[in-house]
Order: structure tokens, then C-alpha cells, then sequence
């Protein structure tokens, strides 16, 4: 049931659900239920392995964002590095593949700005009506070392004006698009009407996207602590080369990881966090 290239790997299951993975980033960039792709992914996103792909679920670690200490990338290396492809899994009713990512398959500038021995395994698995997308870190150096991570996931929708997250509210976000403030979410549900960037920390479990009054995705996050809501409104949108004018009406960002706070993994020791998201 999956077709390999060596760029991508194609998840079907036998509902008719089906998933795409490239190879570069680990990069989940389709996942199609009931014949309705679900995911956003840009019409001029780069897919060249030159930049990390503007859609999809590009995989954020070791960074989040930029650091002034560890000099990577914007959100790191995961999603630009090609990953190995480990194999397939299948149990009653999940097919998922696997990727890992080790520090020897890195850029020798990469390697040194983060000096340290890891695996990553990336699973991606899917269901009738769900996706599960789990990492697991492993330190294999002998001292304590720190990361944060995230699964920057970009969801289709049809119209963000009628779109609602729920699940946010009372909690304290770092607003992104305010000089960091630490704002409290008083409303019941969050709506976008401008450039959203922020930074929810502590965050239950369960998130829900709706559009237009109805439940559309629901978002369960393991081992993860926080989720980012991005959309980048009109200015941003046009200062984007691999993103459209007008495509921040279609897609909204709402990405689990753990990026408030630095992870820290013991020598030796293994981390896991994920989501599994369902098409409502
Ligand atoms: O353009 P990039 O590097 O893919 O980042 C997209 C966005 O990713 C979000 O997670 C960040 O909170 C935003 O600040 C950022 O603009």
C-alpha cells in the first residue's frame, strides 16, 4: 500500500485516508480524508530541499525561532535536513511510517552550533479519520542537554474569518506580534482578524478548530506543554516569497510543541511528545 520514491513517502490506509511525508523535514505535506486534503500548503512553497516547506507540518528542533546563543537557523534544522526514512508499521486499523534524524547526518556548521549526539524518531500514522504525528528525542550524549520542539502544523480552511480555536481561554500567551507581552485569553474562543502570533503555555491537552459555528479539527497533544496560533495577515503575507497574497484566508497555524520553556533531557535519556489530530 505505499509507494516510495526517494523523496517521499505516500500513507494509504484502507478507508481511503491518505498522507504524504518528504523525506526533507520530515515534512508531512498532505493528509486527505474522505478525498479533502486537510492540510495547507502553499502554491509557492519551495519543495527544491532549498527551504524549509512553507505548508504541510515542518518539524521545529532544536530552536524555536531564533536564539542569540545557538546560531541554526530560524527554527532549526529538523525541517531542513534530510531525513532517513526507517520503515513501516502497521497494526489493526493504523498504517504509520517512520523517519529518524542523527546528529552525523548534519551540516558540519549545524553540528557545531549544537553540539550534540541525538536521534530523532518521527512517526506519522494514520487512521480512518485521524493523524498522528509523534517525536521522540533521544540524548545519546553522556550530559544533560536542552531543546525545544515543535509540529508547526498548517491547516486548510475555507475562510479565516469564520474560524474559532477553542480550548485557549483563561490561559496567559507571549504575544509575538506585541514585543512579547504576556497577555491572558479572556475570550471563550479565539478568532483572527489580523496577524496572530502567539505563544499559549500550558496548554490542556485538547484543542478544537471550528469554522462557521462547526467543529472541524481536533487537536490532542502528549508530552508537549504549549501551542503557537499563527496566521500572518495581509503585510506578512506579501513579504513572504513562498506564500501567496491571498492564502492567509485559507490556513491557519496551530502548532503543539514545547517552546516556552527549554526541555531538558538527562544523558542517555528519551523524550516523547505529539499530537494526534482528527478531521471532524
Ligand atoms: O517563516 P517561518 O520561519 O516558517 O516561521 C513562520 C512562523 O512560525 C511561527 O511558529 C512563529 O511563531 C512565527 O513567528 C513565524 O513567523
Amino acid at each position: 500500500a505505499h509507494e516510495t520514491s526517494h523523496k517521499s513517502i505516500l500513507l494509504k490506509h484502507p478507508s481511503g485516508a491518505e498522507a504524504e511525508v518528504r523525506l526533507f523535514g520530515a515534512t508531512v505535506t498532505s493528509w486527505k480524508v474522505d478525498n479533502t486534503e486537510r492540510l495547507f500548503v502553499s502554491k509557492d512553497a519551495i519543495l527544491d530541499g532549498s527551504k524549509a516547506i512553507r505548508g504541510g507540518i515542518p518539524v521545529v528542533f532544536p530552536i524555536f525561532g531564533t536564539d542569540e546563543k545557538i546560531k541554526l537557523p530560524q527554527h532549526g534544522f529538523a525541517r531542513n535536513s534530510d531525513w532517513e526514512y526507517v520503515g513501516l508499521l502497521t497494526d489493526n486499523d493504523e498504517v504509520s511510517v517512520r523517519f529518524s534524524l542523527k546528529d552525523n547526518q548534519l551540516k558540519q556548521s549545524q553540528r557545531s552550533a549544537w553540539p550534540h549526539s541525538f536521534r530523532l524518531n518521527y512517526t506519522v500514522a494514520l487512521t480512518e479519520k485521524t493523524l498522528r504525528t509523534t517525536l521522540v528525542v533521544k540524548n545519546e550524549d553522556e550530559d544533560t542537554f536542552e531543546f525545544k520542539t515543535l509540529l508547526h502544523t498548517y491547516f486548510q480552511i475555507s475562510d479565516i474569518s469564520k474560524v474559532a480555536v477553542s480550548g485557549l481561554s483563561n490561559l496567559t500567551y507571549i504575544d509575538k506580534v506585541q514585543n512579547a507581552a504576556k497577555v491572558v485569553e479572556e475570550n471563550q474562543k479565539v478568532t483572527i482578524a489580523g496577524e496572530v502570533d502567539r505563544v499559549y503555555a500550558n496548554v490542556p491537552e485538547e484543542v478544537t478548530i471550528e469554522e462557521d459555528g462547526q467543529a472541524k479539527y481536533r487537536i490532542v497533544k502528549t508530552g508537549m506543554k504549549d501551542t503557537v496560533v499563527w496566521n500572518p495577515w495581509i503585510d506578512k503575507a506579501k513579504g513572504m516569497g513562498d506564500f501567496g497574497d491571498e492564502e492567509y484566508h485559507n490556513m491557519v497555524c496551530v502548532e503543539v510543541g514545547s517552546v516556552a520553556d527549554w526541555v531538558k533531557l538527562g544523558g542517555g535519556q528519551t523524550w516523547t511528545g505529539g499530537q494526534v489530530i482528527t478531521a471532524l
